[in-house]
């Protein structure tokens, strides 16, 4: 049977899901995503058949012209009219993100097939991680008593990965040798995997409104694009079991750990083969080194240059390549981003490797999950290892949101402007936690949008520290929303402090320059955040001190959206000077590795947002939508959803609708 083109299948699925009819749209979705699948392996076949070997020179471009003319040849035979079946980048985008798949969870919710549903969902989810409606229906799903857990896998999972996966629970169960050699396998998949993943970045790709010059600026273009794209290749997204995401080079993950237990086996022979070909990709790795040499010394010079032949073709080629993508980047003013941090600076033309360096900078910066949060202030500015300021955490219309949910936690009764504060008798303080301030919902003491936005702020921060300081999951520990006001006519001649100078996980002793790590300190807490709502105020700037709480090493002024966070030790000595005129707010968070401290009052207050988010949401605040709640499926909605010119609307409403019931 000839292959359904994907893209038409897929429009007419989005079409049909619009209009309400789930099995038309999933049997059209399904459908899309399997003749993407028959049509990447019709490419493969005629990428292998059509190769194209080995030319230099003046004959590249003859070469270049008769492998398009194979491959079209090719795909003819295999497709009949190959041009039914080309893809526009935005096509190919909508594919990559895996975004059928968000709509095939739906029509399997609908037509009441949790399984398939959470295995669509955790599908899109994988490729999504940081997609905030995806993570809430996850979430829903595995709240669902009749979905087992093994329905949550991944379907687009390379396969590999199941490899690799047997290879470490084999590893747990302290079977070394078998797991070595599942490992191994897993290794040799991953290679060809990865070089299907090369192939497909070749062929006759659609080139969209770029007019070239010449033909040889053409050929050059093009190439580099499609070396890019191979390049690209190198790193997976990969999902931990702690529930962390990052994206990871394979190869590497794979030879570090043969490296381990090759080690634990004692077969010093593949250990050191293994520790050589790591040290192809780092070769400044100190600590590679050294192991090298214990094993050299154990091997007394046997086979003591044997190194994995497919390991050396591997950078051998991707450093040629790299190469040619920084001579193009020089010479040809072709922007070329590399994916690998190894890269050794020799590659790189001098007079490029400043400009690299800061790209990676700002590269590190934008792999932040959130796409409108940017780093203000480095770690480096502010003069310590594990301090960063973010800014566009949260918008405006949000900080006025929360300002209000704070000052109307000060309780009943207008004029009220809390209690006064333990650190000053000149300010008065208000705040309430994430778990209040949804019981006042509940009950409708404060509007349910600013609670619910609250947790979703709140889980913002958790992400991003997460995410910056790169550490395994981390737990909730407690959650305060503080506003500190200036109380009138006793701010004369002020010389204390709103928040004296302490550390959030141990007793502070300017003394003895020490910070002690006990209780009744709360030790557990790993890292702090403070999330501000305002700058309308004067004073209240937070500052961090040497550990003689006196001597200032950098100093944030509060605003709105801005995110500071920080490591809970010592080494983070800090305090907020005094507000002398109007009210400061802030969300000041506590993080900690340890699952078995985590609060509870967290698992209790997601128990509520469910609650609160079905049938009992008011219509009213959901149709308002300034909160954040459903900008994750807004925003996905308006910035990745391919341009339909009907329907989209209506899409967005049939959303809710699912929103609303699940
Ligand atoms: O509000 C701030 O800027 C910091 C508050 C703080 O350090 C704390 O509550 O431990
Ligand atoms: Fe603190």
């Amino acid at each position: 049977d000839p292959i359904s083109p994907p893209d038409l299948q897929l429009w007419a699925g989005l079409d049909l899901f619009s209009r309400g009819d789930w099995a038309g749209a999933q049997a059209q979705l399904w459908g899309s995503v399997r003749s993407l699948r028959e049509l990447r392996e019709v490419r493969l076949r005629c990428g292998t058949e059509c190769k194209l070997r080995g030319t230099q020179g003046p004959q590249l471009e003859e070469a270049v012209l008769s492998r398009a003319d194979c491959l079209l040849g090719c795909e003819k035979l295999l497709l009949g009219e190959p041009s039914l079946y080309r893809l526009t980048q935005e096509t190919e985008r909508v594919f990559q993100r895996g975004l059928p798949y968000n709509y095939l969870q739906v029509t399997h919710y609908k037509l009441e097939e949790l399984d398939k549903a959470a295995a669509a969902a955790f599908t899109f989810y994988v490729k999504n991680p940081h997609h905030e409606q995806i993570q809430e229906d996850i979430q829903r799903y595995r709240r669902m008593k009749e979905i087992q857990e093994p329905s949550f896998q991944d379907l687009e999972q390379p396969q590999y990965k199941t490899v690799y996966a047997q290879a470490l629970s084999l590893l747990s169960e302290g079977k070394f040798r078998v797991a070595v050699r599942r490992l191994e396998d897993s290794l040799k998949i991953y290679l060809m995997e990865h070089e299907d993943c090369r192939a497909l970045c070749e062929g006759t790709r659609e080139q969209e409104s770029e007019i070239y010059k010449d033909f040889s600026y053409a050929i050059s273009q093009y190439y580099t694009e499609v070396l890019q794209c191979k390049q690209n290749c190198a790193l997976e997204p990969t999902l931990r079991p702690s529930g962390e995401h990052s994206k990871q080079d394979p190869l590497i993950s794979h030879l570090s750990l043969l490296l381990d237990i090759y080690t634990k086996l004692e077969d010093w022979e593949a250990a050191a083969e293994i520790v050589r070909s790591l040290l192809l990709f780092q070769p400044q790795n100190e600590t590679a080194k050294e192991r090298l040499r214990g094993y050299e010394e154990r091997l007394q010079g046997k086979n003591s240059d044997k190194l994995r032949e497919s390991i050396v073709s591997y950078v051998r080629r991707t450093l040629s390549e790299k190469r040619l993508l920084y001579y193009a980047m020089e010479h040809l003013n072709i922007s070329f981003n590399d994916p690998d941090s190894w890269t050794p600076e020799e590659i790189i033309p001098e007079s490029l490797r400043d400009r690299v360096k800061k790209e990676r900078e700002e590269k590190d910066q934008r792999t932040l999950p959130f796409e409108e949060v940017t780093v203000t202030l480095t770690p480096k500015q502010m003069n310590g290892t594990t301090r960063v300021t973010l800014d566009g955490v949260i918008n405006e219309e949000e900080c006025q949101m929360l300002q209000t949910l704070g000052q109307a936690a000060g309780g009943p009764g207008s004029g009220f402007r809390g209690r006064l504060s333990r650190h000053t008798p000149r300010e008065r303080i208000q705040g309430l936690t994430v778990l209040r301030a949804l019981q006042m919902a509940a009950s409708g003491a404060v509007d349910s949008s600013h609670a619910r936005l609250y947790y979703r702020a709140s889980e913002r921060a958790r992400v991003l520290a997460q995410s910056y300081f790169g550490t395994e999951k981390l737990h909730f520990s407690f959650t305060h929303l503080v506003c500190r006001s200036a109380i009138e006519g006793e701010q004369d001649s002020r010389n204390d402090f709103s928040h004296p100078v302490h550390a959030d996980n141990c007793i502070l002793d300017p003394e003895e320059r020490e910070c002690w790590k006990e209780l009744p300190a709360y030790v557990h807490r790993d890292y702090s955040g403070v999330l501000y709502l305002n700058d309308d105020f004067q004073g209240g700037d937070l500052f961090f001190t040497e550990l003689d709480a006196t001597t200032v090493t950098a100093e944030i002024r509060p605003s709105c959206g801005r995110l500071v966070l920080f490591g809970a030790g010592g080494e983070n000595a800090h305090g907020v000077r005094a507000v002398t005129q109007g009210t400061r707010c802030a969300i000041a968070l506590w993080f900690t590795k340890s699952a078995v401290h985590a609060e509870q009052e967290r698992s209790l207050a997601s128990d509520l947002m469910v609650g609160s988010d079905g049938h009992k949401q008011n219509k009213e605040s959901e149709t308002k939508n300034t909160g954040r709640e459903t900008s994750g499926r807004e925003t996905f909605a308006s910035k990745e959803e391919p341009e339909r010119p009907s329907g989209r609307r209506q899409k967005k409403r049939v959303n809710r609708k699912f929103e609303d019931e699940l």
